[in-house]
């Protein structure tokens, strides 16, 4: 049994992951924090976990967190990076569910988050948490850092072709659509019911702090320095991730071939499923899972889209935060992460 505590416990992903960690039987959620609500019963403000949690959130205290195993941080960017180091320093490892840690040069972090890095000598330690494709480094890390949600769903549409080789580099878009709980739980104007229900736009399309994060892993996975365009939308959907990906193969593939691709690539792995040939997957069918689910087409020879989902609070967030804890602690990968998507 690890315990583990959570800062920014009040937020959608600091609440999807204390609702996941309730029923991890390896783990024992024993902290977890909110400066608005300190002092107030978890359940009260989640009553979904009534009967399951008896926590009071509190304060998020350096000496509380440095007895536990591990901390999540479930912040806004800029958080993690002033508590991270002194952790590390005590033995306690890190998942940070923010940005802090997932750009690899400090000078790029200052560039897209608008302030400069706090801890880059931290950035050494930190290990990319997408199990699929950086799995081998994860259990040895002392610092995680968990992807983004956008990351997540275009860099495993991406990565089977990629690492194959197959790709034409200069020619990826990633069209993604996301659902408004990827903006957090703060209230905002532009998502109040009024404004987000009925309507649907474009935003960061010269430039979105994702799109460094994903050339960054896909440069990797493809073995040199690669670009692409990358357009998000907010929905008018409360969880989830469509992401159309777009490229062009660098020579033939029959359609059998290129789905021989994708289903030898993911055959083994426990969170992403490959559709049947030109399939198309809904949100909705991964809503609450850890899982990606995965189509690809050709519609014209050469021209292939990759269609993958996700749920941006599980598998881009708190599930894959649980699946990152699960190997860095040498607990079965799957564990506590067997939920089924809810539909509709
Ligand atoms: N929403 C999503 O789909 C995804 C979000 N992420 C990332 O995960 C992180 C959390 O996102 P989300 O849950 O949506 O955010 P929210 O805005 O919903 O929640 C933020 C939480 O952080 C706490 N917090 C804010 N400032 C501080 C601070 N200075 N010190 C300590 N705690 C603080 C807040 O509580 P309080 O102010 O009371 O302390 C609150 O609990 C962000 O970095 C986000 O970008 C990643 C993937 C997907
Ligand atoms: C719909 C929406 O607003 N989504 C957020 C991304 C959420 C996320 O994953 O952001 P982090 O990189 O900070 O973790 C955005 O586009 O800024």
């Amino acid at each position: 049994m690890i315990r583990v505590g959570i800062v920014g416990g009040t937020g959608y992903t600091g609440m999807e992951l204390l609702r996941l960690l309730t029923a991890h039987p390896e783990v024992e959620p024993a902290l977890i924090t909110s400066r608005a609500e300190a002092g107030t019963r978890v359940d009260s403000l989640f009553p979904n976990l009534r009967g399951h949690c008896d926590l009071t959130f509190s304060g998020p205290d350096e000496g509380a967190l440095a007895a536990m195993d591990l901390v999540f941080f479930a912040t806004p960017h800029g958080v993690a990076m002033d508590m991270v180091p002194q952790l590390l320093a005590q033995g306690v490892r890190v998942i940070d569910l923010g940005a802090d840690f997932r750009l690899r040069d400090s000078a790029a972090f200052a560039q897209w988050y608008g302030m400069a890095h706090r801890a880059s000598d931290a950035l050494g330690d930190a290990v990319y948490g997408l199990p699929e494709t950086t799995r081998a480094h994860i259990p040895g890390a002392r610092l995680v850092a968990n992807p983004g949600c956008y990351p997540t769903a275009v860099i495993l549409g991406y990565a089977p072709l990629l690492a194959a080789g197959m790709l034409d580099p200069e020619t990826l878009i990633a069209d993604c659509k996301s659902g408004v709980s990827g903006a957090g739980r703060a209230a905002k104007v532009n998502l109040i019911l009024p404004e987000a229900a009925d309507s649907l736009h474009a935003y960061g399309v010269s430039g979105h702090r994702h799109r460094p994060e994903i050339e960054q892993e896909l440069s990797l996975l493809a073995g040199a320095p690669l670009t692409l365009q990358f357009t998000p939308h907010l929905m008018p959907m409360i969880r989830g991730i469509h992401a159309t990906l777009y490229g062009r193969l660098r020579s033939a593939l029959s359609d059998a071939d290129l789905q021989a691709i994708f289903a030898e690539h993911y055959g083994r792995e426990p969170f992403v499923d490959i559709l049947p040939f030109a399939s198309h997957p809904a949100t909705r069918s991964v809503r609450g899972a850890n899982t990606c689910r995965i189509a690809v087409h050709q519609p014209r020879p050469g021209q292939v889209v990759v269609l993958s989902v996700i749920d941006n609070l599980v598998k881009g967030a708190a599930g894959q935060a649980v699946q990152n804890m699960n190997l860095l602690f040498g607990f079965p990968e799957t564990l506590g992460l067997e939920q089924i998507a809810l539909m509709p």
